[in-house]
């Protein structure tokens, strides 16, 4: 049964090719998506996080003959690759979209006929360059010397001269050019929007959507001497991923309840087919096209985009191994701004979290547990947080910080929601360093004493609960030093998760008689290895 008083958001993550295992920047994606699905279960939201893999056409099976394995062995063996870096993550997607899932083709097969039905199918020659990396036709003008491909400079693309069902995307230019006009938040950020909006304005050509000489892949319908696009499946595994598990499979039960998606997240290399291909193939079966679509920057190193088919790539599994998943999390959320470049220096991303997880916060709550045992008898203080003076400065920038990181997660600025929390985390070292609780307590001052660490100890309360979606089990730790039985990874219903968010993302929720338990230190001092 669907409840209609809460409201749904659906958040799906590209769905990767498995030709080889996923790299730091996969987790990026995910750890967004996983992140932005978390803040919205917080506030109350019924959420369908999807991620998946893509597991046709030429880039895999040639991956696939280079190992000496059947195409299916391969992806399977990859696939576990995936869900173990996501388990690892500490990712809590809802849905695992596979385009080789035997499901998936029920809704390709219906999403095709009503492409077919409405005539934007057509058979004629395709001539053009391909690079099998991306998958995908590229101009002449957009390669670099010697045909080899910007995105992937150690491949060169390949000349093709074959005959192609065609789909009518020059059909949907105009209608493109109204959604963009009339949406101008479907595509983000702006700079990405841009990029499209100058594209299609130098006219849309119809692409190929099959291939022949290519087994591995779902025959055409109509023709299975032709193999469907790899990309046309893919993109449908959106769709296929909303299916219930034993729910019949077609178009119309799919999109019942979570159609269409609210936010598609995606590298900028894969803007065109979200932005341009895929509007228009929905506007051709006549579909909803989904809210959203954000491309994000890329992980360079030394100014490449990091990538599994140039092998620049670092295991993120080593760096989850010796820093932790929370450290992996914060770290490029707050350091990269969302839809930027950024270069990946393991020197500073130590820096980072010794300076801001392991000192500013862990330190922080360490150092104020210590001083509630010395000069509060071992209990928490005797303070309600209607007892601090009208002027308390946390007070002040506490009473507003939900609402500012609220605001700043629904922008995706994720950035900023960490430089919101941490202004008040830094206040909190500030205030306990300018008010000095040790000489109150010499001077007598017990409920000025009182007053401080309880409002220090509330700030922390308020920023590990604000900081849950990005570093869920640091969270959790947090909140059970402050006496909470809590844990971030476990959810109740939205109803429950929306009266809860209420009063947590707000000012005072630390109550009189906290039981606190002894103090433990929440977050390490990072080293980095020595070098070899
Ligand atoms: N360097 C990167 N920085 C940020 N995101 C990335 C990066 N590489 C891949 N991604 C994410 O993965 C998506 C692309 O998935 P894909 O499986 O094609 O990975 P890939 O490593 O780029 O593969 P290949 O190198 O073979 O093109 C991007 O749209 C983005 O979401
Ligand atoms: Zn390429």
């Amino acid at each position: 049964m669907l409840d209609s008083s809460v409201p749904t958001f659906s958040v799906t993550t590209p769905l990767y090719y498995v030709n080889d295992v996923p790299h730091l920047g996969s987790a990026y994606t995910t750890v967004v998506a996983d992140t932005l699905a978390r803040f919205k279960r917080l506030q109350g939201y019924d959420v369908l996080m999807i991620t998946g893999t893509d597991e046709h056409g030429q880039k895999i099976q040639r991956t696939a003959e280079a190992q000496e394995l059947d195409p299916q062995t391969h992806c399977d063996r990859t696939v576990v690759k995936f869900k173990e870096l996501w388990r690892s993550l500490n990712i809590l997607y809802d849905r695992f979209s596979r385009t080789t899932d035997p499901r998936h083709l029920a809704i390709v097969k219906d999403f095709f006929q009503r492409v077919w039905d409405k005539g934007d199918i057509y058979l004629a020659q395709q001539q053009g360059w391909y690079c099998v990396a991306c998958e995908e036709f590229k101009e002449k003008r957009d390669l670099l010397e010697d045909n080899h491909c910007p995105l992937h400079p150690n491949r060169k693309a390949e000349w093709r001269d074959e005959e192609n069902y065609f789909f009518r995307l020059s059909r949907y230019q105009h209608p493109l050019e109204e959604l963009y006009a009339q949406r101008p938040e479907f595509i983000q950020p702006s700079s990405r929007r841009n990029e499209v909006l100058n594209f299609v304005a130098q006219g849309l050509q119809d692409f190929s959507i099959s291939r022949v000489n290519l087994d591995w892949g779902f025959p055409l319908p109509n023709d299975p001497n032709h193999t469907i696009y790899v990309w046309f499946d893919a993109l449908l595994g959106y769709v296929t991923a909303l299916l219930d598990e034993d729910e019949e499979p077609n178009l119309t039960n799919a999109l019942v309840k979570w159609w269409p998606i609210n936010l598609h997240l995606i590298g900028k290399d894969i803007l065109r087919f979200h932005a341009v291909y895929w509007p228009a193939m929905l506007m051709s079966a006549e579909l909803a096209i989904p809210a959203q679509v954000f491309g994000h920057g890329f992980l360079t190193k030394d100014g490449q985009k990091m990538g599994k088919s140039l092998g620049n790539t670092v295991d993120p599994l080593d760096l989850i191994n010796r820093y932790g998943e929370d450290a992996f999390r914060y770290y490029f959320l707050k350091e990269i701004e969302f839809g930027k470049d950024g270069d990946f220096n393991e020197q500073r991303f130590v820096n980072v979290l010794n300076a801001d997880l392991a000192n500013d916060l862990g330190n922080l709550l360490n150092r104020t547990l210590g001083m509630v045992k010395k000069y509060c008898q071992g209990q928490g203080p005797q303070v309600m947080a209607t007892d601090l003076a009208p002027d308390n400065p946390l007070k002040a920038l506490g009473s507003h910080l939900g609402e500012e990181v609220s605001s700043a997660y629904e922008r995706l600025s994720f950035t900023d929601a960490c430089e919101a929390i941490f202004t008040l985390v830094r206040a909190g070292n500030k205030y306990i360093d300018d008010m000095a609780p040790w000489k109150l307590f010499k001077q007598g001052s017990q409920k000025e004493v009182e007053d401080v660490l309880y409002s220090v100890l509330e700030s922390i309360r308020l920023s590990a609960y604000l900081l849950s979606p990005i570093v869920p089990r640091l969270s959790t730790k947090i909140y059970q030093q402050l006496g909470f039985t809590w844990d971030f990874d476990q959810w109740r219903s939205p109803l429950e998760q929306a009266e809860e968010f209420n009063r947590h993302q707000s000012w005072g929720q630390l109550g009189a008689n906290q039981n606190l338990p002894p103090a433990q230190p929440i977050f390490t001092k990072l080293e980095l290895p020595a070098e070899e």
